[in-house]
C-alpha cells in the first residue's frame, strides 16, 4: 500500500508533530519534519508530500501570522494548496533546562536563567508565568518549541531554558523544571490539514476526518467549514460590507475574520473569512454560489477548500 507523506514543523517532538501523529495513523503515513512552515508549504506545492499539518490559531494567543502570510500567497507560490481538514490540540507548555543544571528542580530554582527560547507563538500563551518569574530575561525566538528544547539540551555555556512540551523534554533529553506554565488550562491550538489539489496521490488516498461522535444515541450535527480569502477596492464605500453580506445571503455562518496587509499599498488588506453550514443543507452549492457572487464584488477571491468542522463535532 502507498504510504502517505505528511509534512510538519520539526524537529521531532514539536506540537505540530503531535498534531500530525493524531491526524494520521503511523501505519499508513510517514511524518516528515520541515524546518519552517514555508518549507512545508513548498514541499506540498511541489508534491514532495501529500499533506501538511500547520497551526493557524491558538485559543489564548490568536492567529499564527506566519501561517496567514503563507495562505495570503502574495506571489502565487502555493496555488495548488487547499485545506481539507483541521485538528484541535490541547497545548500544555513546560519549562525545560539542560539535564542536571538544576538538580533541586523548580523548588530550589535560584533565578539564574539568563535566556529563554521558544517559538514566537508560545510566549503569548505563557505570559502570566513569564512576567511573574522571568521579568526582563532575554527571549530568543526559534523555529519551533522542539528546536528550543534541542538548543537547551546541547548548550553548555549559557543558563538557557526552553518552553516546549513534556514530549519534547523526553525526546531531547532535558529536565522539566515546571509543568503546565500556560496561562489557561484550556490552551488549544487549531491546526489546518492542507493538501495539494493536483496531487494524484492525495486524490487517491483521500484524507478522511472523523465524523461527529454519537452521544446518548444522538449524532452531533455535522458542520462543514470553508476558508475564502479576498481583497476589495478600499476606496469604494460599502465594498467590505457587500462582500460579507454575500455569506449571509447564502446561509453561510461567518465564524472567523482575519486580515493581513496586502503589501500592495499600505493600509490595504487581504481578508481571510471562514464560514460554516450544516452539511445537510447543501453546503457545496451554497459555497459555489457565494464564490460566484463574491467574484462580482471583490478584486481577488480564492477558495481555500471545505472540510468537516471538528470543533462543533467534539462539543456535543
Ligand atoms: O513550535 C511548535 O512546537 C509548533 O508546532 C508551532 C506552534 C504554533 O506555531 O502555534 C504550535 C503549537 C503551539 O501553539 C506553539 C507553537
Amino acid at each position: 500500500m502507498t504510504r502517505l507523506r505528511v509534512a510538519f514543523l520539526g524537529p521531532l517532538a514539536s506540537f505540530s508533530h503531535q498534531a500530525a501523529a493524531d491526524s494520521f495513523s503511523k501505519l499508513t503515513a510517514d511524518l516528515l519534519p520541515h524546518a519552517s512552515f514555508a518549507d512545508a508549504f513548498a514541499a506540498l506545492q511541489n508534491k514532495e508530500v501529500d499533506y501538511a499539518v500547520i497551526p493557524c490559531e491558538n485559543s489564548t494567543n490568536g492567529s499564527v501570522v506566519q501561517t496567514l502570510d503563507l495562505l495570503a500567497d502574495r506571489e502565487d507560490a502555493y496555488t495548488d494548496v487547499k485545506v481539507c481538514g483541521e485538528h484541535y490540540l490541547t497545548v500544555h507548555h513546560c519549562l525545560l533546562a539542560r539535564k542536571g543544571l538544576y538538580p533541586g528542580g523548580w523548588a530550589e530554582y535560584d533565578g539564574s536563567i539568563t535566556k529563554l527560547y521558544t517559538h514566537p507563538q508560545a510566549w503569548g500563551q505563557c505570559e502570566n508565568f513569564l512576567s511573574k518569574h522571568f521579568k526582563g530575561v532575554e527571549r530568543q525566538d526559534v523555529s519551533s518549541t522542539s528546536k528550543a528544547a534541542e538548543i537547551v539540551s546541547k548548550d553548555m555555556v549559557e543558563r538557557g531554558a526552553a518552553i516546549a512540551s513534556r514530549f519534547a523534554a523526553e525526546h531531547h533529553g532535558t529536565d522539566v523544571l515546571r509543568e503546565d506554565i500556560e496561562d489557561r488550562a484550556d490552551n488549544t491550538t487549531r491546526f489546518l490539514i492542507l493538501r495539494n489539489v493536483l496531487s494524484e496521490r492525495s486524490a487517491q488516498l483521500e484524507f478522511e476526518q472523523p465524523s461527529p461522535p454519537t452521544v446518548g444515541g444522538q449524532t452531533a450535527q455535522l458542520t462543514h467549514k470553508t476558508l475564502i480569502t479576498f481583497t476589495i477596492d478600499h476606496s469604494s464605500p460599502g465594498a467590505l460590507a457587500n462582500a460579507l453580506l454575500i455569506f449571509k445571503a447564502h446561509g453561510l455562518n461567518l465564524t472567523t475574520i482575519n486580515t493581513r496587509p496586502s503589501l500592495k499599498k499600505p493600509w490595504q488588506y487581504i481578508f481571510f473569512v471562514e464560514c460554516g453550514k450544516t452539511a445537510s443543507e447543501g453546503n457545496g452549492e451554497a459555497v459555489r454560489n457565494a464564490l460566484h457572487d463574491l467574484r462580482q464584488v471583490t478584486e481577488t477571491c480564492r477558495d481555500f477548500g471545505t472540510w468537516k468542522d471538528q470543533l462543533r463535532a467534539s462539543n456535543v
